[in-house]
């Protein structure tokens, strides 16, 4: 016999839920709440190591940029670290062209307490971008912290009239460098510079004799560039109208090519930064006759192959013949400075300064 459906018994089964006291009540023991207490916890400690972890790591990136990875390049421009902004460069490198500027630059870019802008940004120089004004030129720095000096290098400054009296509205007590070397080294390469974009665009070469020397007088021609750039005094002159001599350090930058840390330990000492850039942040690369910045994974830098290249021969009677032009701006300069270079060392020129 089958049974009739009410006489069947169905005994409810106690659960966690429905038992006792707390039947239909969904509760949450003294133990779970703790539970979910250290789980919340853990989980805020956890996304804070994470942050913190990532900016360190960020930071490590940008200092090891900052240690050699960037010699030509401008990487660290675009990383943007909590506590940095960009800054009016305290500091600017305002030539000589061709006397290693680039060189200058992105060996002080190695010390940490410096940003160094990459690009030749030709703001006091160039009137166009000078009418952008200063927010123009500051976006244009890389972020900095606020210990770090941030300096630009246009080597064009210096032989530009405008520029002093422009950089000293801006910012009268900002450093300068200027660096230096033998004028006749320097005006060679400025044409090597000039003859190897003729190259590249297959235009025809102009002699250097044809520039240097005015067809007229058969005497060194004033008024060609390359000329004009090596007569330091003349450029520094106007400089010091605005500026102190305590204001600018001259780097020699014969010396810069041959012990870089030396010179670079002069600059250290003008911007009043910690001796970082020692001996052991280069390494001599033989195929280039250049000291080279040294990574940290022990690899080099060196700077682009427009630097460093093959100087055409110059006949021996037109090295003379710069030599003596040179002679008189440089016992100028020498006098200005109070100090000498040995660039007239090998030269007896018994004329008193005649310029
Ligand atoms: N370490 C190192 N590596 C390569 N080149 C070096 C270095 N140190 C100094 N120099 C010299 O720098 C010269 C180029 O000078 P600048 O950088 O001022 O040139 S520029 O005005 O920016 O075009 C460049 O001139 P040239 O030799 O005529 O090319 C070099 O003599």
């Amino acid at each position: 016999m089958s049974p009739s459906r009410s006489s069947v018994k169905y005994h409810i089964i106690p659960t966690e839920q429905n038992d006792g006291n707390n039947r239909g009540k969904r509760t949450c023991p003294k133990l779970t709440r703790y539970k979910i207490v250290a789980i919340v916890s853990i989980f805020i400690l956890a996304i804070t190591f994470v942050v913190l972890a990532k900016s360190f790591n960020l930071y490590q990136s940008s200092t090891c940029l900052l240690n050699g990875a960037n010699i030509s390049g401008n990487k660290q421009e675009h990383l943007h670290l909590p506590h940095t902004k960009r800054r009016i460069p305290q500091c600017l490198i305002i030539g000589a062209r061709k006397a290693g500027t680039r060189a200058l630059l992105s060996f002080l870019n190695i010390h940490p307490d410096i940003q160094a802008v990459g690009r030749e940004l030709h703001f006091f120089d160039d009137d166009d971008n000078y009418q952008l004004g200063y927010d123009w030129y500051r976006k244009r720095m890389p972020y900095s912290f606020k210990n770090q000096i941030t300096i630009e290098k246009t080597p064009s400054y210096l032989v530009e009239s405008v520029a002093p009296e422009r950089v000293y509205m801006m910012n009268s007590s900002i450093k300068l460098i200027l660096i230096v070397k033998d004028p006749v080294l320097r005006t060679i390469s400025d044409y090597a510079q000039f003859r190897e974009n003729k190259v590249l665009r297959q235009k025809p070469i102009i002699p250097f004799e044809s520039l240097v020397i005015d067809p007229e007088t058969g005497e060194i021609n004033r008024s060609y560039n390359a000329v004009r750039r090596s007569i330091y005094c003349r450029h520094l002159q106007k400089w010091l109208r605005y500026f102190s001599m305590d204001q600018i350090i001259i780097v020699d930058g014969d010396k810069l090519s041959k012990a870089p840390w030396r010179e670079i330990h002069k600059v250290e000492m003008f911007l009043n930064i910690a001796h970082v850039v020692n001996k052991d942040k280069f390494i001599f690369n033989q195929t280039r006759g250049f000291y080279c910045i040294r990574n940290e994974d022990q690899s080099e830098k060196c700077l682009s192959r427009s630097k460093g290249r093959k100087h055409p021969d110059i006949q021996p009677w037109i090295v003379n013949k710069l030599k003596e032009f040179f002679y008189p701006f440089n016992e100028k300069f020498f006098k200005m400075l109070d100090r000498r270079f040995n660039w007239n060392d090998d030269i007896n020129n018994d004329e008193d300064e005649n310029n």
